[in-house]
């Protein structure tokens, strides 16, 4: 049985790796609109997960819906064309590119890289630009080349470069990484402002941004779902302080 009004519906799914189970009877089920946290100790599976979300790894067994679609059997490409969008830890811009090409590049449509850089945008391009610059506050930064400008500023780059592509789900993997506080502030922020239109799931381990976001927190331990609710509520179960706390 699957959940057809579930945004994506991630059910008993199992992955090993050479005879490790990575992950184990794991369930997620997202509504449309809803932005999740993941967070739970290193080697909980959080980024296998986001792999299998996006085709990069299959399950062993279990089911991954999307929109209703099942995704154990499509390919990469066809499942960001579905409308799942994948942000790495790392930043990767164009460097030697400004922050205006760089998400001319990143705009979903027909235009080929080639074309981007010879030809004037059209109107619409020009709008939905304007619109990824005020979105990421990077009306200020336009011209300059992505390589000069800080790490925070690469990541709500790329973070704009992702909606670019029109995606209803953003799965984001560890944005906040490396950012100082008033950064990871306006991360919370602008994470925040795109759930308005968009599905998000966030991995993040600080847990200043995870409140800040005011989700429902999933917590990963061992491949397995071991708590989910509220911040507050899931910090509080001794389940989850034994397993951050208790090694
Ligand atoms: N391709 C692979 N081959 C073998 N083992 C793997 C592979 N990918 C992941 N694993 C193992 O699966 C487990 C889960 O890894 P995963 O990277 O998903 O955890 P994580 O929660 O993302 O950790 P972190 O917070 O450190 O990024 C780890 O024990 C890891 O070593």
């Amino acid at each position: 049985m699957t959940d057809d009004s579930l945004l994506l519906d991630v059910r008993d799914v199992s992955v090993t790796f050479d005879g490790f189970r990575a992950i184990n009877n794991l369930s997620l089920a997202l509504k449309p609109g809803e932005m999740r946290a993941i967070v739970g100790p290193n080697g909980a599976g959080k980024t296998t997960m986001m792999d299998i979300i996006t085709g990069k790894t299959r399950p062993d067994t279990g089911i991954v819906r999307f929109k209703g679609r099942d995704l154990t059997k499509l390919d990469e490409p066809t499942i960001a064309r579905l409308g799942i969008g994948r942000k790495f830890q790392k930043p990767t811009v164009f460097e030697a590119l400004t922050v205006v090409e760089n998400l001319m590049l990143s705009l979903k449509g027909i235009r080929s890289p080639f074309s981007v850089l010879m030809a004037r945008p059209t109107a619409r391009e020009r709008e939905r630009i304007a619109h990824l610059l005020k979105l990421t506050r990077l009306e200020k930064h336009a011209d300059r080349q992505a390589g000069g400008m800080s790490h925070g500023q690469k990541q709500w780059l790329e973070i704009g470069m992702l909606m670019g592509q029109e995606p209803d789900l953003l799965l984001v993997d560890e944005p906040v990484a490396g950012m100082t506080d008033a950064e990871t502030m306006a991360t919370a922020d602008l994470l925040r402002e795109i759930n308005r239109t968009r599905s998000v799931v966030v991995v993040e381990h600080d847990m200043d941004f995870v409140r800040a976001l005011g989700v429902t927190v999933t917590v990963l331990h061992e491949g397995s779902v071991l708590a989910e609710g509220p911040l507050d509520e899931v910090s509080a179960d001794p389940r989850v302080i034994e397993v951050y706390l208790g090694r």
